[in-house]
């Protein structure tokens, strides 16, 4: 692996799936009955040793990182002699389109929701922050959504810096797949937040003018308290793009509202043709010029392998 470079040297610690999975073994993490239902209500596709051999070490971890951050907050105002409001802990899940992430995220909240101390838990997508197709048509981005420049920049780190500013109730628009558009008038409510899963291509990148109040050129990456690359190799995540269009052709995208609704009559040979082009043209370029680049500034690395399951897990080691 690129990081890898340096002899023996890598900042990362790398688990084998093998290694991973053993955590929930040693650390008796268990998943019960009701939140495999929810987690498959979520994606029957999702295989429930999965469930208890990565993502229930996963989250453990993040509820361990997230502890010790909320303890060096309290620490810091004793110190200080203040008693400032607690502000919400968030996690950056970035990756390519299709590679998983609002899967995961949801799958995330899920187990999450379930801790001792139930915390609230959002999961908030930059595509509500994709400019309205009437924005990017008269800049002529069409084909360019998901790109740097097809995102409000401006206004996702208005939103964070809002959330890191303490403020409990915030509105946020929202996008539909199946309309392939912003909603006008539907808002996304994120009301007293513990933990925001903020999920997206973006979520790492440094590109783009984040200008909000006098401060310039913030990133995503400023209001993050840890953040995850989900990766896998490209061959694997265009064949989980072309396999979700294809489910798509034979339900979503039959409905009248659907943006897509010339597709549905498509075969299925026809379908995988329009949906690698899409792919060569469109999400493939983005992962290659945009995505998979920042992927080592992750905290933590995600590696799946072709059949969905993850096959090793690299983490900083501070
Ligand atoms: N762990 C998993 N096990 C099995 N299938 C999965 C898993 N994660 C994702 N998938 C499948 O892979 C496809 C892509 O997943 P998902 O829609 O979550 O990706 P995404 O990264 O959020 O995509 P986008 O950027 O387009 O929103 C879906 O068809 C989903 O059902
Ligand atoms: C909305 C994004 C950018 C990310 O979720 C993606 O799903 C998308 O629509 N990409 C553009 C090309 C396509 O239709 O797949």
């Amino acid at each position: 692996m690129q990081m890898a470079l340096l002899g023996s040297l890598s900042p990362y610690l790398e688990l084998t799936r093998e290694e991973w999975a053993k955590l929930s073994d040693y650390n008796n993490l268990e998943v019960t009955e009701e939140e495999l239902a929810e987690i498959r209500g979520l994606n029957e596709t999702l295989d429930p040793e999965e469930v208890r051999d990565v993502y229930l070490p996963l989250a453990s971890l993040i509820r361990l990182h997230r502890r010790a951050t909320v303890e060096l907050f309290r620490a810091r105002n004793t110190f200080l002699r203040r008693r400032d409001l607690e502000v919400p802990y968030i996690i950056g899940l970035a990756g390519s389109v299709a590679v998983g992430k609002s899967t995961t995220a949801r799958m995330l909240r899920t187990l999450m929701s379930s801790w001792s101390d139930y915390p609230r838990v959002y999961v908030v997508s930059t595509d509500a922050f994709l400019y309205p197709n009437s924005v990017l048509e008269e800049r002529g981005l069409m084909d360019r959504k998901g790109f740097p420049e097809s995102y409000d920049l401006p206004a996702l780190i208005k939103f964070l810096y809002s959330l890191k500013s303490g403020a409990r109730h915030l509105e946020i628009p929202t996008y539909s797949h199946l309309k392939y558009d912003i909603v006008p008038g539907e808002r996304q409510v994120i009301d007293e937040p513990d933990i925001v899963i903020l999920e997206g291509l973006n979520v790492l990148q440094t590109k783009g003018d984040g200008q909000v109040a006098n401060m310039k050129n913030l990133y995503v990456s400023d209001f993050l308290d840890l953040s995850i690359y989900l990766d896998a190799r490209e061959e694997h995540i265009r064949r989980w793009y072309i396999e979700r269009f294809q489910i798509l052709r034979e339900t979503a995208l039959r409905r009248p509202e659907s943006y897509f609704r010339k597709y549905a009559s498509l075969s299925p040979e026809e379908a995988e043709v329009v949906a690698s082009q899409v792919w060569d043209a469109i999400n493939g370029p983005n992962l290659r010029e945009n995505i998979e680049k920042t992927k080592w500034h992750a905290d933590l690395i995600v590696v799946k392998g072709q059949d969905h399951r993850v096959r090793s897990v690299l983490m900083r080691k501070i």
